[in-house]
């Protein structure tokens, strides 16, 4: 039995919870928010993102944290844009044996540092493994199966979370390639962006294969230039997810990009779903990157300037459309190089 400290209890942190709780171990859902917290102890279920699945009685939730905690695992289970934030705040209060892993998908938007970066600059004495791949929270917390990939630098870190989580119904495989499954997880949501608006857009099914396809291309050329395994990007943080997010109405950054393609403006789109869309940040981090590293994406460009310079979605498909003649065995070949 572990003790484990989850940070964050949104949809996410709370399906991790339920499902730790199933495997055995000690569980503490921790949020900064004493409302969240109140509202979740008193129903023991998440009534808006995950109704019907009730948090056992076991699992402990608190807004304070302790001055010491006993963890052996911590997964941080916030948005993004809170990761240096929530780690900053237990600074001091983990023991340097604890695992720090993590479920969120993204950059720092400022300094464009990966998650993990980040969390190693907040928490420098505690092994750091990121955890990525196709696993929606409704999903994981019905118990279905479902498979992800805990990526680290060290590879007894990254066991460490395969031994602790793997259980029935969730399979993990391990990775050293910490900068591919970080950026897979992380750009596959800006190409679920396009793919929804590809649907808003009443496009069919051909459009989003294509997108999916080349988007992926795009994303392992980026990564591949940031030091990542080609290889990487075509298993479960890499194709896995990009399937899922692309093709499901679980996915918060699918449905924002239906909306996109249906008239809505990035802002009003992120309103209506009304939860976290990491695609919206993580495209300006990708476009930002690319034209750093001088790399040809010219996906994310088209969704960079619908997003944030106005451009209708119809001329993003028309210039992708246009783009001068290739071959495709150039793309094959900067996949498989
Ligand atoms: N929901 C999913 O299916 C899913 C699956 C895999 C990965 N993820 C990733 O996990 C991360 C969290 O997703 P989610 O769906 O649980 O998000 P969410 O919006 O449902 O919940 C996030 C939770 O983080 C906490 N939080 C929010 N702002 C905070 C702050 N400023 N400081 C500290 N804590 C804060 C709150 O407890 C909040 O409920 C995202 O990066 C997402 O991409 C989500
Ligand atoms: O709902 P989304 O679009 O944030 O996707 C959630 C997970 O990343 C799917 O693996």
């Amino acid at each position: 039995m572990a003790n484990i400290l989850i940070l964050g209890a949104g949809g996410f942190g709370t399906a991790l919870a339920v499902l730790c709780d199933k495997c055995g171990h000690r569980v503490t859902l921790y949020s900064p928010f004493q409302q969240e917290i109140e509202t979740l102890s008193a129903a023991r279920e998440h009534k808006k993102l995950l109704p019907g699945v009730i948090i056992p009685e076991s699992v402990a939730m608190t807004w304070q944290l302790p001055a010491h905690s006993d963890a052996d695992l911590v997964i941080v289970a916030t948005p993004s844009f809170a990761v240096r934030g929530v780690c900053a705040s237990v600074k001091g209060i983990l023991s340097p044996e604890a695992v720090v892993s993590c479920v969120a998908k993204g950059f720092e938007q400022e300094s464009l540092k990966s998650l993990s970066v980040v969390i190693a600059e907040e928490l420098p004495q505690n092994s750091v493994v990121m955890i990525s791949g196709p696993s929606h929270a409704e999903e994981v917390a019905r118990g279905v199966p479902t498979t992800v990939v805990a990526a680290s630098r060290n590879r007894a870190a990254a066991e460490f979370v395969q031994d602790t989580l793997m259980n029935p119904t969730l399979r993990i495989y391990v990775n050293d390639d910490v900068t591919g499954v970080e950026l897979g997880g992380a750009l596959k949501n800006v190409i679920a962006l396009a793919s929804g608006a590809c649907d808003g857009l009443g496009l069919g099914d051909n459009a989003k294969a294509a997108l999916m396809t080349r988007g992926l291309t795009e994303i392992a050329r980026l990564g591949v230039a940031m030091g990542a395994s080609t290889e990487t990007f075509a298993g479960l943080s890499g194709m896995g997810d990009l399937i899922v997010t692309c093709t499901s109405m679980h996915s918060r950054n699918r449905r924002a990009g239906i909306l996109i393609g249906k008239g809505r403006t990035a802002r009003q789109a992120i309103d209506e779903v009304g939860m976290t869309v990491e695609g919206y940040t993580a495209t300006k981090c990708a476009y930002e990157l690319s034209r750093k590293r001088g790399v040809e994406m010219p996906i994310i460009e088209q969704v960079y300037a619908v997003l944030y310079e106005g451009r209708s979605p119809d001329e993003a498909i028309r210039n992708l459309m246009d783009r001068p003649k290739r071959h495709e065995s150039e793309v094959i070949w900067l996949l498989s190089r």
